[in-house]
């Protein structure tokens, strides 16, 4: 890959402020999504190299945690200054590990560098409280501290917003953490680590352990120095990690799957509509935890908005994310095409109807067909399960409450979409929905200044905003007797 700055391109981990391999010198391979290549190797590290990152990490937590928020302010906005000047550089690295459009790697590492900015910010914020106190001679105080050492597990389909929005966070609290990005895409956080380094963020504050996910997440969910885990990626994993965390009571967020309804009533503005629908729904190729996953359309705009969407699908442009104009990259992998047509000929066999695209690409390794498929009904898979592709269901509903039944019939609540123009209907129906966030006529809702996170089986707690913070501090009462 030619890159401006070749320094960026990492195929060794970051531990204690080294570039390491494995103690067993075994490496994995980073395969090229669009083409299937090996593209280049990483650290197969385990528990032993884990275990040296925590113990890095807590010998770190002392001085970064005795720095001042302004200090630690300074540091972070270094770390984004470098961030924004290497964003090129940034999003090619990501389009060749993870396939997305390079437009799109680079608002990911604009979104990600917009976390650090966010947080260097923050960190200067961090108020306690004087509580009056209940008797004269005593004087009550709240005081916030950072919880420790974390640890953080990440998936691959944003490389390095999903790193950012943890690691800013802990490093603004005056925590120190050990990252273990997804085997699929671990060039985009070992080049955050590199920059990181150039930024003086000291050794052993930041650590990027590379390797068997299961091995590495045994010592980040059962160490006792590990005072925090925050999970993204599937629900399935997060269950595990949860109940991993249980043995030392370690504090965890969790940012996990999402079956997202996208809801257009009949006062929609159906244009609009379509317009929010194919951003929310194809974004990254629709590998992404806020896709929506399933369109429920009213019978009175259903036919306009299913030809009308369909059209705009079907002049979407597939291919490598490298083609200028390209909109639609390669699904993450082979195992990921093959989901997405599982659940596709599961709806067709029940009689769900192909308006648009609706097989996998001959040409491309990876490439889905954008599709949009009609008269779905409930029964079908895709109804309960995650796509994670670019395929569209669109469901008819005739009445307010029946929508909004469906729409919360699921174990998840993470995003959710609708369209309307009656204000009475907004305020209802936003207010009905069981999900942690809302787009009320916009198909886009995800910024650092907002509290991204879900409810129910979508997880715990939030990232980003003023709120994504609090995770990372514990809150001390102090008791002071005159
Ligand atoms: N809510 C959010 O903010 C959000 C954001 C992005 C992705 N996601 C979800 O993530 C999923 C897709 O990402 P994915 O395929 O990487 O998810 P995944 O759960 O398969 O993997 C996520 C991370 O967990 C690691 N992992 C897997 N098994 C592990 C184990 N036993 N021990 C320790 N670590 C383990 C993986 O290596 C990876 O780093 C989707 O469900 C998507 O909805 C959610
Ligand atoms: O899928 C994971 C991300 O959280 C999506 S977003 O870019 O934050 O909306």
């Amino acid at each position: 890959m030619n890159l401006k700055d070749q320094q960026l391109f990492r195929q060794q981990a970051y531990i204690d402020g080294a570039w390491c391999d494995a103690e067993s010198r075994a490496t994995l391979p980073v395969l090229d999504p669009a083409t299937g290549e090996t593209i280049a190797t990483v650290p197969l590290m385990g528990e032993a190299e884990a275990i040296w990152a925590i113990e890095a990490a807590n010998a770190a937590l002392p001085a970064w945690k005795a720095k001042t928020a302004k200090e630690r302010a300074k540091i972070l906005r270094r770390w984004f200054e470098l961030i924004e000047q290497n964003e090129d550089d940034l999003a090619r690295l990501m389009t060749w590990e993870q396939g997305k459009p390079v437009a799109e790697a680079l608002g990911e590492i604009r979104y990600a560098a917009s976390f650090v900015e966010w947080f260097s910010e923050e960190a200067k914020r961090l108020y306690g409280d004087v509580i009056p106190s209940p008797s004269a001679d005593k004087r009550l105080v709240v005081v916030r501290e950072p919880i420790g050492v974390c640890a953080a597990i990440t998936p691959w389909n944003f490389p390095a917003a999903m790193i950012t929005r943890k690691a800013a966070p802990a490093l603004a609290a005056g925590c120190t953490i050990v990252v273990k990005p997804a085997n699929e895409t671990p060039l985009s956080a070992l080049a955050l680590a590199e920059l990181a380094e150039r930024a003086g963020i000291p050794a052993g504050v930041f650590n990027v352990v590379t390797g068997d996910s299961a091995a590495i997440g045994k010592q980040l969910t059962g160490h006792p120095l590990v005072r925090k885990l925050s999970f993204t990626g599937s629900t399935p994993v997060g269950r595990l990690l949860m109940s991993q965390c249980a043995g030392t009571i370690k504090k965890v967020s969790l940012e996990l799957g999402g079956n997202a309804p996208f809801i257009v009533f009949d006062d929609a503005d159906v244009d609009a509509a379509v317009e929010g629908a194919l951003i929310a729904k194809y974004r990254n190729a629709g590998q992404t935890c806020v896709c929506v996953n399933r369109f429920y359309v009213h019978d009175a705009v259903y036919d306009e908005f299913a030809e009308k969407f369909a059209n705009k699908v079907a002049e979407l442009r597939v291919g490598s994310g490298f083609e200028p104009g390209t909109q639609i990259g390669p699904l993450i992998t082979a195992k990921a095409v093959a989901k997405v047509q599982e659940l596709l000929d599961d709806a067709t066999a029940k009689g769900a109807r192909v308006l648009a695209g609706g097989h996998s690409l001959a040409e491309g390794v990876q490439y889905f067909a954008p599709t949009v498929i009609a008269d779905v009904k409930p029964g079908m898979r895709l109804l309960d399960e995650e796509i994670f592709g670019p395929v569209a269901p669109i469901v008819r509903f005739s009445s307010e409450d029946e929508v909004v039944r469906l729409a919360n019939d699921t174990i998840y609540g993470l995003a959710s979409y609708f369209y309307s123009r009656d204000i009475g209907r907004a305020w209802r129906v936003a207010e009905a929905l069981e999900y942690g966030m809302v787009g009320i006529n916009t198909g886009l809702i995800s910024n650092e200044v907002a509290p991204f996170g879900g409810v129910k089986q979508s997880g715990l707690g939030r990232e980003g905003s003023k709120y994504g913070i609090e995770d990372y501090l514990e809150t001390k009462y102090l008791c002071m007797a005159l």
